[in-house]
């Protein structure tokens, strides 16, 4: 017989002794448990919601004679959508195939293995297992574990990272890491600030390797992936496997799409997915946008993403840059030193942009 999981076994099931949304299912679940049930306004409805049709960005062509045209469809997409999609981006592709059935296997490992990295319990600060973004804030939970790992340095990395992932994991970053510094450079340069590694550097200091894991669900109408949020740090770098279910809010009206709608963005063979984070929108003064955005889940295959997180270290002061402000006539964020952004960040659950109202001046 199916176990029923009333909302306190279920807690202590699912997130305290670390059997994830992955052990409930396992278990046997035909309905969604109530702690799951998203309110009717957070729900995603497939039906509604439309592909986002721009096609990748050909990364190979931002070193020859194309430079100013490839430059100026990323200054585009981080000014509208704040989210792009790359191609040719030095990520070889056999290692995007292997970090995602990597990730099926990490998932796939028995609960007591997984949950030695429990945030309680877990031997380095490096690495954290959990489900859902803060189960203990949440009105409703998100229907995802995950595993997250903090890049320090390499012979770090290599000692604490689990075992079954950290060579690819590492691999992974070490070739994202020059796009990535690439596509910060060409934003940057648009906004006046001279090619100058210290800046990007600072940006790009702090990051972090997440695989997200989304079981099948029973009854994908009525739960959340992920909830609406945007992603707190400067650019997110994701891998997608083939199963869609990444949905973005439009900003703003355009001849094509309408403000507040939502847009998949989907899977494209080959091609990671980059996302603009508050840190990006806060230092271009609003010019480039964090996009807000959710994963719905699905009733007939797992899906795994695994994202890069970059941010500044938690001690760097940020603000929007002299040059914008300037520009602009106004800053429309204040300065503040990361670590407070942070707290602010995860000390709450997802919640749209809401994060940006701790740096935005005059925040209604
Ligand atoms: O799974 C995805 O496609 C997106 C995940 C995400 O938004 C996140 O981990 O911040
Ligand atoms: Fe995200």
């Amino acid at each position: 017989m199916a176990p029923s999981f009333d909302d306190a076994n279920l807690f202590n099931f699912v997130v305290r002794d670390g059997n994830g949304v992955k052990g409930m299912v396992d278990a046997g679940l035909s309905k969604v448990p109530r702690a799951y049930l998203q309110p009717p306004q957070e729900r995603i409805d497939k039906d509604a919601a439309r592909k986002h049709g721009q096609p990748p960005i050909d990364l190979s062509k931002l070193d020859g004679p194309k430079h100013d045209q490839v430059a100026e469809q990323i200054v585009r997409a981080a000014e509208s959508l704040g989210f792009f999609q790359v191609v040719n981006h030095g990520v070889p592709v056999e290692l995007l195939e292997s970090l995602k059935d990597t990730a099926h296997d990490f998932f796939s490992m028995s609960p007591e293995k997984k949950a030695v990295y429990r945030t309680e319990v877990s031997p380095t600060p490096l690495v954290k297992y959990g489900t859902s973004f803060m189960p203990q804030k949440e009105k409703a939970l998100e229907w995802k574990d995950y595993i997250s790992m903090q890049y320090t340095n390499d012979d770090e990395a290599l000692q604490h990272w689990p075992a079954e992932i950290k060579k690819v994991s590492l691999e992974y970053l070490r070739t994202s890491m020059s796009m990535v510094r690439k596509l910060l450079q060409v934003l940057l340069e648009n906004l006046g600030v001279k090619p100058d590694d210290s800046i990007t550097d600072v940006l790009l200091d702090k990051k972090m390797v997440n695989m997200n894991f989304y079981p099948t669900c029973p009854s994908p109408d009525l739960t959340v992936g992920v909830g609406r949020h945007s992603d707190m740090g400067t650019l997110t770098i994701l891998l997608q496997d083939g199963i869609g279910g990444l949905y973005v809010k439009i900003e703003e009206d355009s001849e094509f799409e309408k403000k507040g709608e939502w847009v998949e963005i989907p899977p494209v063979p080959g091609a990671l997915v980059i996302n603009v984070g508050d840190m990006i929108q806060i230092i271009s003064n609003g010019k480039y946008k964090s996009a807000e955005h959710r994963v719905r889940t699905t009733s007939t295959k797992s899906r795994v993403s695994i994202p890069i997180f970059t941010m500044p270290n938690a001690t760097a002061k940020i603000a929007p840059l002299p040059q914008v402000v300037e520009k602009d006539g106004q800053a429309l964020y204040r300065e503040f030193v990361l670590a407070d952004y942070m707290k602010n960040f995860f000390g709450n659950a997802h919640d749209g942009k809401k994060s940006l109202d701790f740096a935005t001046i005059n925040a209604a």
